[in-house]
């Protein structure tokens, strides 16, 4: 679905960016797997840049690992470099990277609280805007893919300062998608529910947060990175010719089951 494209993926290197990096390169895809503030020893054998990169020419397609922070205005510049000077073009940007520090309310840091926007919020806003550009100078269209998330919809006592930036990022695809449409570029964001992934193992294992989340998610299971992936090439592929601006809960049933 997507052989011959070229992919940035930032957070490439683990989680869901690590689903999303590999599901692009099955899909045919050679792909800029960008990561910041790696230790792989700290994560385990299955993931960590090496491991994506390794997979992804495993599977005979081409990998470029890149490092940057994407709160840093240069990693979009970066990442789009490294894609041209490796594939000669951009065709579809995953905006994923993202950090959910949990932390409570009342004692939160003011540090903290802006660290989060300007990685999850400014950073997808920078790196989205130095992707599209060289796609406009391509004048072939593209497909930007924004990582949001259920807490976009919903919120969480020690997500205050997480939330805002899911929402963001989801109305942003939706303003994006406006004025990237007379170039053929479109614009979507995916909003994950309960994925099992190092951002939140400690709250998704043994926790009453995870005996009430697996009641709540109706397909009985937690989402994998590769549930994430196959939507993300979905909507990086032909088959979303006619999808812009729009959101996909990937999330189990989760969001919708209150009672
Ligand atoms: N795990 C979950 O249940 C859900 C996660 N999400 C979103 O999915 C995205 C990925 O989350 P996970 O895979 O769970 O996280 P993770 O912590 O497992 O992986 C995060 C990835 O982002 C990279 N990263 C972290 N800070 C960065 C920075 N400043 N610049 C560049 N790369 C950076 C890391 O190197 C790593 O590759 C995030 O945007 C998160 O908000 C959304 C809904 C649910
Ligand atoms: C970090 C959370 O456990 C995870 O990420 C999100 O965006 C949602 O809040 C999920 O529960």
């Amino acid at each position: 679905m997507l052989q011959g494209k070229s992919v940035i993926v930032t957070g490439g290197s683990r989680g869901i960016g690590a689903g999303i990096s590999r599901a692009m390169a099955k899909a045919g895809a050679d792909v800029v797997v960008n990561y910041f503030n790696e230790n792989d020893a700290e994560y385990g054998q299955t993931d960590g840049i090496e491991a994506v990169v390794a997979d992804i020419e495993a599977m005979g397609q081409r990998a470029v690992a890149v490092e940057g922070n994407v709160a840093d205005p240069e990693t979009g510049h970066k990442l789009v470099a490294a894609a041209v000077d490796a594939f000669g073009k951009v065709d579809v940007l995953s905006s994923n990277a993202g950090i959910c520090p949990f932390h409570a309310f009342l004692d939160m840091p003011v540090e903290l609280m802006r660290q989060v926007s300007a990685v999850n919020y400014e950073g997808s806003f920078m790196v989205s805007q130095a992707a599209a550009r060289q796609m406009v100078a391509q004048g072939h269209g593209g497909a930007i893919i924004a990582t949001s998330s259920i807490s976009a919809l919903v919120g969480g006592e020690l997500q205050s300062h997480y939330t805002p930036t899911k929402a963001a990022v989801h109305a942003m695809m939706q303003s994006v998608a406006i004025s990237m449409g007379r170039h053929g570029i479109r614009c979507n964001s995916i909003m994950p529910g309960a994925i099992m992934t190092d951002l939140n193992r400690d709250v998704l294992t043994g926790t009453e947060t995870a005996e009430y989340f697996q009641k709540r998610i109706p397909l009985g299971r937690y989402g994998t990175p590769d549930d994430i992936g196959q939507v993300a090439v979905f909507l990086a592929s032909d088959m979303a010719a006619y999808v812009t601006g729009a959101s996909i809960l990937v999330d189990g049933g989760m969001f919708v089951n209150l009672q």
